[in-house]
């Protein structure tokens, strides 16, 4: 049972009891009531301390219900008094007025002798008075009653007052406890809601600094990254020169004239005694990675036939089942020396129908020399540029030699004539892109001079030059600003021919004359340029060629070989050419001190060499892959007309 209930139950009968005591209070109590009611029809207040201040209300109210029960039991004992001395008054008036018998008694003792009278009223005024005790003591005694009854309920009322204020006083003392604990609860949660606000404060504050920390920690590491980016680069671009330096020394050791064969290989349905039997590829003597070529060459002795094995040493023969690209492979590192600002010059030697314009031009199913130099060197070029290390810039240059007359395939020749030129009139375009140059000289190379002769249907007439001036600039380090400038020649020569087995006459006969003396001329050339002699630059081509076929520059002389019998003895005069090409080559070496080719390394180069750029393929990134051979005319120079817009692609020419 609750302190509201106790209480209510202890007060049930006090509130009977003031029923019967107080007329008087009994409008005012049962407003209290209602008040009380009201209060207690009220929602409990929440918390402990609310639940106590409604019980010390509920004291109270207990407390000022007895005052006025006090109250009105005074109020009733003043009245009874009140009363009793109305009483008292009224009893002497009518002792005097009203009681009938008094007044007749007096009135016959008026008439009456004194003693009469005296008797009468002694009598009337003793029974009033009697009355009047009575009355008095009847109205005392129920003063007494009245007021014995509410010293009763007061006693009860300070009984249960006494009992409510014990049983509030350990609910009190209980609630004072549980509000003491509370407080000490709320006094703990609010330390520790400071302690975590302080922790809060301080951490925000560590953050901050972190945040601030952090912030001049990136600064420092974004320079630190930058820098060593830039040393990073540096030591890059260090090492890059000092590949491009052991590089250029791998080359020089190759030797500035280098030698290799290429055997074309036989189309199919060739019976197999047309062809000459090269046995299996063999190491050439001077190092491992040498070829060797073997040859049963048939010749005419005194005591009639006599054949015999003729040897070849290269430093590299590609077999018949060499693509292009194997080819490409072990050219490439002239292609790049070329990049890096060395004179070089390629051609393809050998007689005519050997493979030579196969093997620089190439068909889109196997590019050839000049579709994958173009790749490559755009490649290397878009690399450089990405990396902000150099930018390339590439110009072009196309012309024939034919019959000592210098043509420039660049412009279009004026009702079926070519440009002839001086050497140093041709137009060079400055080409942006592969695409730009494969377009280019696809146009050029259409205005060549071909015929179809007994040896090949498409039978070069001239000697194709395909210039590729190229220009490094360095973008950063020490050497930023300074500029280099390469040229690498291309050059798919005419064939050598034995005129009259080419079936020639007249100016096919002119061609092929002029042709064996160019050929010879450069031989001589080569082989000067190996001896150390005078250099015999007697003919168009080599004064054409002069530039990067001189000492210094780079040679390379690809001989090509056909695999048919019927040409064999011209192919050995091709080998015996190659051979004197090995001769200068090796001279040349042992001129600058290195004893044999045995000292030139490896063909696999050393791990720092091996990691420059290697040859892109161009199929990925070109629309085209070869360059389209022009169609041959019957006998003479090919009559083409097109005219070749000035700026073809993204490329633009000038003189
Ligand atoms: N490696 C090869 N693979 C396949 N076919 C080849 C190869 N070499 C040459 N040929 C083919 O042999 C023929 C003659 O080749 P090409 O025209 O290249 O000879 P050439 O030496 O340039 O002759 P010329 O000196 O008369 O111009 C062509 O039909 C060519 O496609």
């Amino acid at each position: 049972m609750d302190l509201r209930t106790q209480y209510k139950a202890q007060a049930q009968p006090k509130k009977a009891m003031e029923g019967n005591i107080s007329t008087a209070n009994e409008k005012h109590v049962p407003q209290q009531q209602q008040q009380q009611n009201q209060r207690n029809a009220s929602p409990p207040p929440n918390g402990n301390s609310q639940k106590v201040e409604s019980k010390l209300d509920h004291v109270s109210q207990a407390l000022q219900n007895l005052m006025d029960v006090v109250k009105a039991t005074s109020g009733k004992v003043d009245n009874i008094q009140t009363l009793v001395g109305s009483l008292e008054a009224s009893s002497s008036s009518s002792s005097r007025q009203q009681n009938p018998a008094a007044v007749a008694a007096a009135t016959a003792d008026s008439a009456q002798p004194r003693t009469a009278t005296s008797a009468a009223e002694d009598a009337a005024k003793k029974y009033i008075e009697e009355r009047l005790q009575e009355k008095i003591a009847e109205l005392e005694a129920e003063v007494r009653a009245q007021q014995a009854a509410a010293a009763e309920t007061k006693k009860k009322q300070e009984t249960a007052v006494r009992d409510v204020q014990a049983g509030l006083g350990s609910e009190v003392d209980q609630l004072k406890g549980q509000v003491e604990q509370e407080r000490a609860r709320a006094d703990a949660m609010a330390a520790e809601r400071a302690e975590a606000l302080k922790r809060r404060d301080q951490a925000v504050a560590r953050l901050e600094h972190a945040d601030l920390r952090w912030e001049t920690q990136f600064e420092e590491s974004q320079a630190a990254r930058d820098s060593i980016e830039a040393l990073l680069k540096e030591t890059i671009d260090r090492e890059q020169e000092r590949r491009r330096q052991l590089f250029e020394q791998v080359q020089d050791l190759k030797g500035s004239i280098r030698v290799m064969c290429r055997i074309r290989p036989a189309p199919a349905g060739v019976e197999p005694e047309q062809l000459v039997d090269f046995g299996p590829p063999e190491r050439g003597q001077f190092t491992e990675e040498w070829g060797r070529l073997n040859l049963q060459a048939t010749r005419k002795g005194a005591t009639g036939l006599v054949t015999e094995t003729k040897t070849f040493d290269f430093e590299r023969v590609f077999g018949q089942g060499d693509a292009n690209g194997a080819v490409f492979e072990e050219i490439a590192d002239l292609v790049q020396s070329s990049m890096e600002g060395k004179k070089v010059c390629l051609f393809a030697y050998g007689q005519t129908g050997s493979g030579k314009t196969h093997t620089m031009l190439g068909s889109d199913a196997d590019p050839g020399i000049v579709p994958q130099t173009i790749g490559m060197m755009f490649g290397v070029a878009g690399d450089a540029a990405a990396s902000g290390s150099h930018l390339y810039s590439v110009a072009l240059s196309v012309v024939e030699i034919y019959q000592d007359s210098v043509h420039d395939l660049l412009v279009e020749p004026v009702d079926g004539k070519k440009a002839r030129v001086r050497l140093s009139e041709a137009a060079w375009a400055e080409v942006e892109s592969a695409d730009a140059a494969l377009e280019l000289l696809g146009q050029a190379a259409q205005h060549r001079t071909v015929a179809s002769t007994n040896a090949n249907d498409q039978s070069s007439r001239s000697h194709l030059i395909l210039a590729f001036r190229i220009t490094k600039e360095h973008l950063r380090g020490q050497r930023a600003g300074q500029r280099t400038t390469g040229t690498l020649n291309l050059v798919d020569l005419a064939g050598s021919e034995r005129t009259a087995a080419a079936g020639a006459t007249g100016t096919q006969m002119r061609e092929g004359v002029s042709i064996n003396s160019d050929l010879m001329n450069l031989n001589l050339v080569i082989t000067a340029l190996g001896n150390g002699t005078r250099v015999p630059y007697d003919s168009a081509l080599t004064k054409a060629l002069k530039d990067s076929l001189s000492r210094g520059s780079r040679t390379l002389m690809l001989v090509m070989v056909s695999p048919f019998k019927k040409d064999q003895s011209q192919t050995v005069q091709t080998l015996d050419k190659g051979a004197e090409a090995t001769r200068a080559k090796l001279a040349s070496l042992n001129r600058r001190g290195s004893s044999t080719p045995a000292a030139t390394p490896a063909r696999k180069p050393a791990a720092a060499v091996s990691a420059l750029p290697k040859p892109k393929p161009i199929a990925g990134n070109s629309a085209r892959t070869s360059i389209p051979r022009p169609a041959s005319s019957s006998s003479k120079a090919s009559t083409t007309t097109r005219r070749l817009s000035a700026s073809s692609g993204s490329s633009r020419i000038t003189r």
